[in-house]
């Protein structure tokens, strides 16, 4: 029963007018799966419900087979990464995560050995007695994981964990997760589609609280095959063009342009292009908002 099981999951914030979740069912089976969404896509909204520090307005989550609503159980198989993570500045690393395993009930006997694990499963033992102020972006985020992880969880739920880290930093992070996702279930919510394509081929994409999209990242390229093009023009038809489509890249060199685009029909002189996962997810967005205005 390592999956995560969302049944019509509706929320809605008191006094908004639109559900910051509509509607989402979604099945989520050990491994990675990314959970992608532009800002306000309710993905933050979903973590919260799933680590039971928010409730659902209607619909059901089975958690390991663990209705939402047993929080304590639901609790004890969960490990949670949020947003803006930074607790206890003044404390040294060890300190604060053997504050945690207190909290957690993790035993006496077993803190020493279980910390010691965890600082070198996220590299950080060398920065054991380090304040937690004076970590690094990176090492912060390690850290973070390390207190996520202090009640071997099942489930570790990780809310755009790589915002702020610079290339080398993230690419360590995301490497770590994917490690971390070999025997548990890690839900990685994010904007970036780059932590997405380094670590998963599972995604559901919210839009507007709204499940737009669950399956696989190639069944998502398949969907916008067709609708990516690329074209070399003169420097002064860009504009044109940028009002026209979405231009997903563009390269200036003196008066001529390069560019990829994206359009729903073929176009003259244009030459159409593999979608990379971006310009795929781009072209989901753009079909939603197409049928909004329809409608
Ligand atoms: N506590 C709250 N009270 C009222 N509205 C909220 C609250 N939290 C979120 N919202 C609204 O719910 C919607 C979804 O927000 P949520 O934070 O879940 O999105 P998100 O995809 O995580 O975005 P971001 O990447 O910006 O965090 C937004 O319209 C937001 O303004």
């Amino acid at each position: 029963m390592n999956t995560i099981q969302i049944d019509h999951l509706s929320k809605r914030y008191r006094g908004q007018s639109r559900p910051a979740l509509n509607d989402v069912s979604l099945t989520i089976s050990a491994g990675m799966f990314g959970l992608l969404g532009k800002n306000g896509a309710g993905k933050s909204t979903l973590m919260r419900i799933l680590t039971t520090l928010d409730q659902a307005t209607t619909g059901t989550v089975q958690l390991c087979g663990i209705p939402i609503t047993q929080r304590a159980a639901v609790r004890n198989q969960v490990g949670y990464l949020p947003q803006n993570f930074g607790f206890y500045p003044n404390m040294t690393v060890r300190d604060a995560l053997t504050y945690l395993a207190i909290l957690a009930h993790v035993p006496p006997r077993s803190q020493h050995r279980r910390i010691n694990a965890l600082l070198a499963q996220v590299n950080l033992t060398d920065q054991a007695c380090t304040k937690v102020k004076a970590l690094s972006g990176g090492m912060r985020q390690r850290l973070g994981i390390a207190q996520a992880l202090v009640n071997q969880p099942k489930v570790l739920i990780v809310d755009e964990p790589t915002a702020g880290l610079d290339p080398e930093e993230r690419i360590r992070f995301r490497n770590l997760l994917t490690e971390f996702a070999q025997d548990r279930i890690v839900l990685l919510s994010t904007h970036i589609v780059s932590d997405i394509e380094a670590t998963t081929n599972r995604i559901g994409v919210l839009n507007q609280g709204r499940l737009l999209f669950t399956g696989t990242t190639a069944q998502l390229q398949a969907q916008a095959t067709g609708h990516v093009f690329t074209r070399t023009l003169p420097l002064a038809e860009l504009s044109d063009y940028k009002s026209r489509y979405e231009i997903s890249e563009q390269v200036v060199q003196g008066n001529t342009a390069h560019i990829r685009f994206l359009a729903t029909a073929g176009i003259p002189g244009a030459n159409v292009v593999a979608p990379t996962l971006e310009e795929a997810y781009l072209y989901l967005q753009s079909r939603q908002t197409r049928q909004e205005v329809r409608q």
